[in-house]
Order: C-alpha cells, then structure tokens, then sequence
C-alpha cells in the first residue's frame, strides 16, 4: 500500500466544502485563523451543484440565507435561483481566499488523547490538528427507503438528487414517494414538462404558501416570534394557511398535530413551502396517492389496495447526515449522525471537536454556528500564539509528541 502522506495544520481542519464549511473558513480568515478545508468532490457546494434539480430557488428570502461576511449581490432577488446561490458562494470562497483541498474524501477522524490531536485520514493522507469542525451537511447521504418490490420495477428508479428536469419524463406517468419540499417542487416540474405525477402522502404533511399575505411566509413567523410564542405562531400560521388554501386534507394533505415550527424545531421535518404544486394538486394535475404497499414490475400496489401502472419512480424520500461512518470513538453525535445536543448548544462537542449546519435551521443555523465556532477557535488560537511558544515552536513540539507516540505505539 502507498504510504500516506502526514500533514500537520496549525489551524483546525474542517470536513466538508459546502455552505456551513464555507462559513466556518471565512468566519475564522476573518479572526486571523487559518484552516484547513477537505471536500469529498471537486468543487464546492457539492449538494447545491451536483445534487439539486434546476428549477431550484432558495425557499427563504436571501437575507437569511447569505452567509457571514458578505452580502449577496443587490442584485440577486428576493428567492435567489441556485445557480445565483453556487456563483455568490463561488464569490465567497474567492473573497475569503479559501482553497478547499477536493477530492479528499474524509474516511476517519479520531482524537487522540495521547497527543491531544485530531487524526483525519483520507485515501491518500493524514491530516492533524488540535481541532476539528464536522461540516458534512443534514443532507450527506440520499435515504432510499425498503420499499418492497422495488428491485423488481422495471422502468427508471431515481432518488430526487438525481432528478434534474422533467424534460426527459414528458408524456410518463411518473410515481414520486415523498411529499417534503422535494417530492412536490419534482412533481410540480414534471407537470411543467407534460408528465403526469402522482406524489405519496403516506402520512402528514404541513404545506404553507411560501408568501401570505404578500410577505415571506418565513419572514412573517421570524418577526411574530420576537413577541409571541411558538405555539402562538403556528396557530397564526395554520390560520393564514387554512385561509388561502381551504382544508388541505380534503386534497389528501393532512396537517400533523403538531404545528409547522414546533415540528421543524424538535423533529427537523421542514414544512413544505408552496411555490406551485398545491394549485396543481387542487386542479387535478398532481394526483395524491397513499402510502406504498409495494412495487410492482410494471407500477405500484397501494395500502388502500388500488394498483397503477408507473413508467417511472422517484424516490423523494429525503437525506440522512453521514457523521457516524467516518468519525470514530465520540459520543457527540447520534447514531443518525445529529448532534445529541440540540439548537443553540449544537455546535460544540469536547476537545476541539466543532459542527457547523446541524442545527435543522437550514442556512440561518449555518451563519449562526459558524460564527460561534470561529470566536471560540479564535479565542485558543490568541491564547496559544501569544504564549511562551512561537507557532514554529508549537508545532515542532507537536511534531515530537507524535514522533513519541508513533515510536511507542506504531501509530498516534
Ligand atoms: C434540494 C435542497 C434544497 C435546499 N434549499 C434550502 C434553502 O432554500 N434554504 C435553506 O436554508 N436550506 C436549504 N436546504 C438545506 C441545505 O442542506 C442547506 O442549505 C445547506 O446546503 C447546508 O450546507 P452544509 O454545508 O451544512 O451541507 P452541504 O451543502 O450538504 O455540504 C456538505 C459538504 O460536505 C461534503 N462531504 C460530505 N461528506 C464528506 C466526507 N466524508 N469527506 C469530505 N467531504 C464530505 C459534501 O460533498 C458537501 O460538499 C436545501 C437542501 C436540499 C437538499
Ligand atoms: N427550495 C428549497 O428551499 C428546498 C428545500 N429543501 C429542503 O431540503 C431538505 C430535504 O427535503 P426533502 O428532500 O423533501 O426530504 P424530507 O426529509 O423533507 O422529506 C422526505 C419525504 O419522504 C417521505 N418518505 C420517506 N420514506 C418514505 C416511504 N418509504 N414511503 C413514502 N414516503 C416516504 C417522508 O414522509 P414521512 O414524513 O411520512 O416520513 C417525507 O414526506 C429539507 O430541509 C427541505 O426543506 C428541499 C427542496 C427544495
Ligand atoms: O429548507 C429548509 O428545510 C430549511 O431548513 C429552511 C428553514 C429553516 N427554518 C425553517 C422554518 C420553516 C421552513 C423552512 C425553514
């Protein structure tokens, strides 16, 4: 085997080149901070470029989701295309002269208690630091769910990560399971495209327009919970909500118990901000079916026993986090790959261990920790460079507990 390569960085190493490692990499250029930052791929926001459909706009208005530092462009608009969003973070990255090291997949980082140091190993290095910031994102993985007989369907099966456009589904009866913000922006573009979509409402769903009352929808609950309480808004929002759209679950769209903040805030389960799927459910245009009993070769049996025939399936069933398969020996994260701490205390674990974006906030969550993240680096970092050591000293003397260490151990 080739030996890796051994690299010691003065700064923290972040995992991971999306919005939140972006952040965190400008955040601390800005406290004098140096990083290090690994990527998978070979560009940045790779979810945002290689993993997204076309007609994508960001959902919230673009002053909740520019990242620290640096405004957007005036003349973006108010939902920014993501196209506009990949070329401001292109700027971002330009503007904070960050450098992401690509195709760097991180596949272990461990800390080392010995040393004191984190050990971050891709295929062909090692990289070492006293800190670590997990920037892999909510939405690292798609989720393909066990749907029984799905293996055997004989037509295209795509997760909505790989969907793009419709335009190659024209004139398909098209089954798309999952009615988050995916699965109806995917059948809302399918309809644009002359297919016929019938998306899978297996449970609840809480869909909002994405404006009432000529203000962002978002906006509107931001401001409403500076002086009331959650549970207020949501009722105000469900209020609004019922007006300009009737009682969804007469479409099939039934609302969850729980209102649509206090869900997104202890579950993660973002309400669906309507940008034009719910006027085609209500025309007809987008069937809604029920749950999935199974696939079929040629389509799908549902749990009410009805059978239709599909051309093609997309899987709009969500993402997961992918923490768990590559960072070794804490107990910071779930097994689902979250922080086990929750928004505001998420972003901090023990002995330099650091998460930016996994606040279930969206952009918002990403701006807010990676600030926090970079005050308390920058705070070490002072403290360590004004002491007796200079930052040479510093990382000879780290270089010699690991010299130590390899000689006594075999590893560090
Ligand atoms: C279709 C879609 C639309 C969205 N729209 C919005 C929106 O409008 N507003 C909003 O606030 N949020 C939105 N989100 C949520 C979105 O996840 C965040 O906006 C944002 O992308 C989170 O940034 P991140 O950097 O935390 O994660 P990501 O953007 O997922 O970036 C993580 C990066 O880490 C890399 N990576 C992963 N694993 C490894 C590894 N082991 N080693 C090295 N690199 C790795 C990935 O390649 C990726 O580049 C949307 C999500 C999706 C899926
Ligand atoms: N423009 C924008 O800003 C957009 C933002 N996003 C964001 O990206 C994130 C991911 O969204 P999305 O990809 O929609 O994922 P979500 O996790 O939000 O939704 C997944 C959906 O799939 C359903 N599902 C999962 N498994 C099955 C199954 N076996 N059978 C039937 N249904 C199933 C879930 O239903 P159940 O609830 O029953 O589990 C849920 O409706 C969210 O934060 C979202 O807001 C996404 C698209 C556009
Ligand atoms: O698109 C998403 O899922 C987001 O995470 C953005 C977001 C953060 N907080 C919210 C509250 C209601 C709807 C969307 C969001």
């Amino acid at each position: 085997m080739e030996q890796l390569k051994c690299v010691f960085q003065d700064g923290p190493i972040i995992v991971g080149a999306g919005p939140s490692g972006l952040a965190a990499a400008a955040c601390l250029h800005q406290s004098g901070v140096p990083s290090l930052l690994l990527e998978r791929c070979d560009c940045i926001a790779s979810l945002w470029q290689h993993r997204t459909y076309d007609r994508l706009k960001l959902h919230l208005p673009r002053q909740f989701c520019q990242l620290p530092f640096l405004n957007f462009p005036n003349y973006f608009p108010k939902y920014p295309s993501k196209h506009q969003f990949v070329s401001y973070m292109e700027d971002y990255a330009r503007h904070f002269s960050i450098q992401p090291k690509f195709m760097q997949t991180v596949l272990s980082a461990r800390f080392d208690s010995v040393t004191g140091l984190w050990k971050v190993q891709t295929l062909d290095s090692i990289y070492v630091s006293r800190w670590l910031i997990v920037a892999t994102g909510e939405n690292a993985e798609p989720v393909i769910p066990e749907i029984h007989g799905l293996r055997r369907f004989k037509g295209p099966v795509i997760h909505a990560s790989e969907y793009r456009s419709g335009s190659e589904f024209a004139e398909k009866k098209v089954l798309v399971v999952g009615c988050g913000n995916s699965g109806m922006e995917v059948s809302l573009d399918l309809c644009c495209h002359r297919a016929s979509p019938s998306v899978v409402v297996r449970n609840s769903v809480h869909i909002l327009p994405r404006e009432m009352l000529g203000v962002s929808t978002f906006s509107m609950a931001m401001v409403l919970l500076k002086w009331l309480p959650l549970k207020v808004v949501d009722k105000f929002l469900l209020l609004v909500a019922n007006f300009a759209m009737g009682n969804t679950a007469k479409l099939g769209l039934r609302r969850p118990k729980t209102g649509p903040l206090e869900l997104k805030n202890s579950t993660g389960k973002s309400p669906v901000l309507d940008v034009g799927a719910f006027s085609l459910i209500k025309s007809g245009l987008i069937e809604v079916v029920e749950g999935v009993k199974e696939i079929t070769k040629i389509g799908a049996r549902f749990c009410d026993g009805q059978e239709r025939e599909f051309d093609s399936i997309i899987l709009a069933t969500g993402y997961k986090s992918n923490v768990p398969t590559w960072l070794k020996g804490e107990d910071f994260f779930t097994k689902d790959g979250m922080p086990k701490t929750p928004f505001p205390c998420s972003w901090k674990g023990e002995n330099g261990l650091y998460a930016v974006g996994f606040t279930r906030r969206g952009l918002p969550g990403t701006s807010s920790d990676a600030v926090k993240v970079a005050k308390d680096i920058a705070d070490q970092w002072k403290k360590i460079n004004s002491n007796k050591y200079s930052a040479k000293e510093l990382k000879l003397d780290i270089f010699g507990k690991i010299r130590e260490n390899l000689d006594r151990e075999g590893t560090f």
